[in-house]
């Protein structure tokens, strides 16, 4: 049984904290700043590759500690992302994270993790997140591959002109559901989208 609850979380409203910056740290700080440009992330990390030190000099908002991890660290984070070679390492900050209660994931450590990451589609507004239940990340980056393909770019100039009639909408909340769910029947079907080309 899959019993992950997808969530799409305010990562500008909150502190994250990411430790390691290799690799594997250069490839979770992009997602994340992709995903959300103005994140508060603070990093941690003993040494960086050269990759890591070019993305943090061209995002200034970044705080990049240079040192070996202290359980102070996690003082005032919300949520910790690790991304480091280290066993150790990894075990400890898993004890701190549940002690302090923020969550934690650990990245390829399913054992270790409060949270997975996923996939990620993007069409504007609309964001699609894929889990395999960690059973395969490689088909969830293949089906992000396929549903980027497919998804046609139209649907984002569908979502703004929802919002439009959305927020135009009077009445209760009832009358507002039957409108919207009248004007969306088709429109996501195949040829809903071939009508208007
Ligand atoms: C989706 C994505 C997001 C991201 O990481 O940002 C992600 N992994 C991605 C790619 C990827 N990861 C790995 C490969 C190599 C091929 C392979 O092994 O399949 C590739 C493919 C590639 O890179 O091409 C290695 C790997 N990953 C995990 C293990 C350990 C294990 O399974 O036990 C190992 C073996 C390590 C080893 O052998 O040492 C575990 C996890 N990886 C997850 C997420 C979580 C489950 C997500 C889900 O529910 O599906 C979970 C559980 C925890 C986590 O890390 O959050 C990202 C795709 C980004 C994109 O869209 O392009
Ligand atoms: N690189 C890959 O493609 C890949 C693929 C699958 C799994 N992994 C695993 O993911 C992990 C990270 O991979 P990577 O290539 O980014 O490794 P890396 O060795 O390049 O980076 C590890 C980071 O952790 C930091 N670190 C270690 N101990 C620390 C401490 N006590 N305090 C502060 N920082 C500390 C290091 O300074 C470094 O920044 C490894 O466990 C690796 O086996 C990597």
């Amino acid at each position: 049984m899959n019993e992950l609850f997808p969530i799409y979380v305010k990562l500008d409203q909150i502190q994250t904290l990411l430790v390691g910056a290799g690799a594997v740290g250069l490839e979770k700080l992009e997602a994340m700043i992709k995903n959300s440009p103005k994140a508060k992330i603070k990093v941690v990390a003993e040494h960086s590759i050269p990759a890591f030190d070019d993305f943090i000099k061209k995002h200034s908002h970044i705080e990049f500690i240079k040192r070996t991890f202290k359980s102070k660290d996690i003082y005032g984070i919300d949520l910790i992302i690790l991304a480091s070679n280290n066993d150790f390492l990894n075990q400890q900050i898993r004890r701190l994270a549940s002690e302090q209660h923020i969550l934690l994931n650990v990245a390829d450590t399913p054992a270790l993790c409060d949270f997975y990451l996923g996939s990620v589609v993007q069409k504007g507004n609309l964001k699609i997140g894929i889990s395999t239940n960690g059973k395969s990340p490689t088909i969830a980056k293949r089906l992000k591959e396929l549903l980027n393909e497919v998804l046609p770019e139209e649907l984002d100039d569908t979502l703004e002109l929802m919002q439009e009639l959305r927020n135009s909408l009077k009445g209760d909340f009832q009358h507002k559901v039957k409108v919207l769910n009248e004007h969306t029947k088709e429109l996501l079907s195949h040829s809903g989208y071939d009508r208007a080309d």
